[in-house]
């Protein structure tokens, strides 16, 4: 009998593929850091039963619909917003995500940017290449201590769990916002539940972990950084759009807040003449959130061990509900 067609929207390690071409006839857009163009993804998700797609890949109703044979699709990402669920309910299509085993590498990356940004790790690091380092000196890239600090993060799901409990270590005052209370996380971090507005201004971190929704969209707004301590650090590991980026260039230019670390922008790639770039007081990186390459190969295994349950006529491991 001939084998499902299954589309991989991004070149993947094959050793991951392994158990995917045990059910599937899989095809692959052979490039590692240039996206599939529209017409090759329409022209091979009309022919597919099983989709493997990246975050950067809009999944719209229009190539939802043109996808007739189409039973699954895989984000490689813990985050779906780039797919419109409706229109895959509405065509019987099963999504699927990658969540937990990326949530340790993701938190790991999300502290780093928070440790960078307040120990302006970056600016000393080019300070010292570019052969402007010719003494030692008392407050010579001073940034601000961590440790014993109040983070305020905003999102308290998987990997605002394991940020919290690296904050932990740092012997750090915990508070979160969340869509809904968590009382047994209270207890496990010490955390402490606050209201968004009252979040922003108590925290000297404020880390933004919260998925893409319409809910969630803009809500860093020229508002919300205007709650912020002047001396607060903003760090964002969730979603580009989760933030008026207008106000956050805003705010870091006239000290309504000191600093940011952003692994995520509102436009991927970032035009690297986006003033963001040009500040100091700014980290920015790729969004390499859980690019780990052992990290990496288990979101490519689950993905595509979801893809082939569903074509087998098994439930997913992971399915997005
Ligand atoms: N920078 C990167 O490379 C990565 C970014 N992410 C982003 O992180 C997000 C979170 O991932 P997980 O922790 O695994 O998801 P999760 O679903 O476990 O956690 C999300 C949390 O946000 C909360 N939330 C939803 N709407 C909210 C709102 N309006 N206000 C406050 N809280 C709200 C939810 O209640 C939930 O507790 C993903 O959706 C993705 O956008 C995830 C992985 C890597
Ligand atoms: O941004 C990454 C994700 O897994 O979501």
């Amino acid at each position: 009998m001939e084998k499902p067609y299954v589309f991989v929207t991004r070149k993947l390690p094959e050793e991951t593929l392994t158990a995917l071409k045990q059910v599937a006839e899989v095809g692959m857009w052979p490039h590692e850091e240039k996206a599939v163009p529209n017409d090759v993804l329409y022209a091979e998700a009309e022919k597919a039963e099983g989709l493997l797609t990246m975050l950067s890949d809009k999944i719209d109703e229009k190539l939802l619909d043109h996808a007739k044979s189409l039973k699954v699709i895989a984000n490689l990402a813990v985050g779906y917003d780039n797919i419109d669920l409706e229109a895959a309910k509405k065509n019987n299509i099963t999504v699927c995500n990658t969540p937990d085993v990326l949530t340790d590498s993701t938190a790991d990356l999300a502290f780093s940017l928070l440790l960078a940004a307040a120990r302006r790790i970056v600016e000393s690091a080019n300070y010292v290449q570019e052969g402007k380092w010719n003494s030692w000196g008392p407050l010579l890239l001073a940034g601000a201590d961590v440790h014993h600090k109040t983070i305020g993060i905003v999102g308290m799901g998987r990997i605002g769990e394991a940020v919290a409990r690296r904050a932990k270590g740092f012997d750090m005052n915990i508070l979160y916002h969340n869509r809904n209370r968590k009382p047994s996380t209270e207890q496990e971090l010490g955390a402490a539940y606050k209201e968004f507005h009252d979040l922003l201004k108590e925290s000297d971190f404020v880390v933004c972990l919260a998925p893409l929704t319409s809910e969630t969209k803009g809500m860093f707004n020229r508002e919300a950084f205007q709650f912020m301590k002047k001396s607060a650090i903003f760090i964002n590991a969730g979603r580009g759009a989760s933030v008026d980026e207008d106000a956050l260039v805003e705010a870091l230019q006239t000290g309504e807040i000191d600093g940011a670390g952003l692994d995520v922008f509102v436009k991927e790639p970032i035009d690297p003449n986006h003033p963001l770039l040009a500040m100091k007081q700014v980290v920015a990186l790729p969004h390499i959130g859980s690019a780990s390459v052992e990290t990496r190969l288990k979101m490519s295994e689950l993905a595509c061990r979801n893809i082939a349950r569903i074509l087998e006529g098994k439930e997913a491991e992971t399915p997005v509900k």
